[in-house]
């Protein structure tokens, strides 16, 4: 390897139990020509084939590496992310790195550590490649009955389980939907279905024990402006509604979102969009969108409780009595959360949104209003849509209606739970 040349790293990412270390350990024994070097966060569970540990390996294991007879390099995280690659790039030689991303982390996070940090300098980003357990994955969205309804990562962190699936989705430029076995060839159709519908581009590999294609694992498969489900149904619909005067600013406005995405900041106008994709299953999206906002009572009541057959949804919202406050709202599945993300621009001093709307032309800014919206893409199997439009209507009151709240939070960042998956395991 020329030390100079940025080294390939694949992050591997999918909840716990979704075959992760089997995975690993079909690409550690079949790596072929490949010198891979393997970080995961506890070498123990990976078990790799005694046959391949090298017989020197007592002697090199230090700092939690163990070589390979093979040539690969396995290794536990002891420290930090940041300095265990560069550390690692230093002082071994490899041509690949796989980075095993914890059952409850978000890929997209680890996966720009290589793009931001000291580590950048040394690795590129292959590709982000999410374990999706096919059971889990049908039970959670086609209609099943979860077994499992939250993440529980090793520091005791819980996390509702569909909020990840849909992220770790939703970042991914590779899905590996394993554990095909346990599911019907109806079941795998629909699954395929909702996973394109909420990450338009992905490339999908159905497995059965994690027994990928290496290769294939390890090719350039990145694509940092690959679109996002929701994102790309926002940008079809302001398109088709440029000629109403509809344009599209939310690209620009994005304040963090702590259940925010990997790559859906990405521009991806290039890129083809699911916009009301009536697929084998019925997979359909909409976008509700309305100058005026909606009770925060009725908001809850409505999203806090969506039909079953809204798989994704996300936007903004115009909270009456929060006038100022712009809110952000994610849902996956049975759990829904509003955030507080900073103000509107309409809401800033005078001079500030003229130097913003200078800045940003294409913004869809409303004589009176300006940017304030209630602006929600779902995206779903079989939605009623009407019925859903009808019941987030009843709730609408006039801009400046007077309600008094205090539930939702008005300090940015702070988050406010619509729904929460019901039971613990
Ligand atoms: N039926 C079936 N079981 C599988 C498949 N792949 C893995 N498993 C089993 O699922 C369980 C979890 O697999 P792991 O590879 O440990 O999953 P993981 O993602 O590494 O799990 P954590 O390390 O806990 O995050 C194990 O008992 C595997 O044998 C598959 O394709 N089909």
């Amino acid at each position: 390897m020329n030390s100079r040349e940025a080294i390939p790293v694949t992050v591997l990412g999918g909840s716990l139990g979704a075959g992760k270390t089997t995975l690993l350990n079909h690409l550690l024994t079949n790596a072929g020509d490949h010198d891979i070097a393997v970080l995961v966060n506890d070498m123990g569970s990976v078990n790799v084939d005694a046959e391949l540990v090298a017989d020197e390996s007592e002697l090199t294991v230090g700092g939690g590496v163990t070589e390979l007879s093979n040539g690969c390099i396995c290794c536990e995280l002891q420290d930090d992310l940041e300095t265990a690659v560069v550390r690692l790039a230093r002082e071994r030689s490899f041509d690949h790195l796989v980075v095993e991303a914890s059952g409850v982390s978000r890929p997209g996070p680890v996966a720009r550590l290589f793009v931001t940090s000291r580590a950048a300098a040394r690795y590129d980003v292959a590709g982000l490649v999410t374990v999706v357990d096919a059971r889990l994955f049908a039970d959670t969205f086609v209609g099943g009955n979860p077994e499992r309804t939250v993440a529980e990562d090793s520091d005791g962190t819980i996390q509702p389980l569909s909020d990840l699936l849909v992220e770790q989705v939703e970042s991914a430029d590779l899905v590996v939907l394993n554990k095909r076995d346990l599911v019907t060839d109806d079941e795998i159709a629909e699954v395929r279905d909702v996973i394109t519908a909420l990450r338009p581009s992905i490339d999908v590999v159905e497995t059965t024990h994690g027994t990928v294609d290496v290769d294939h694992l390890l090719s350039d498969l990145h694509d940092p402006d690959a679109p996002v489900g929701w994102r790309a149904v926002l940008e079809a619909e302001a398109e088709e509604g440029e000629h109403d005067g509809h344009g599209d600013d939310h690209d620009d406005h994005d304040h963090d979102d702590s259940h925010g995405h990997g790559n859906e900041h990405g521009h991806d106008h290039d890129h083809s969009v699911v916009s009301h994709a009536e697929e084998t299953y019925g997979i359909t999206s909409f976008v509700y969108r309305r100058r005026a906002p909606l009770d925060p009572d009725g908001a809850e009541a409505v999203l806090g409780d969506l039909p079953e057959s809204v798989v994704r949804s996300k936007g903004s919202l115009w909270i009456a009595g929060a006038e100022d406050v712009r809110y952000t709202y994610s849902q996956a599945g049975p759990s829904a959360y509003v955030t507080a993300s900073g103000p509107w621009i309409a809401s800033l001093p005078e001079f500030e949104q003229d130097t913003y709307r200078r800045n940003h032309p294409e913004i869809d800014w409303h004589d009176e209003y300006g940017d304030k919206r209630t602006e929600l893409v779902f995206i779903g199997r079989e939605i009623d849509e009407a019925a859903l439009v009808e019941a987030l209507d009843e709730h609408l009151l006039e801009p400046g209606a007077t309600v008094v709240d205090q539930r939702y939070p008005v300090d940015a960042g702070e988050e406010f739970a619509l729904a929460e998956p019901e039971g613990d395991r």
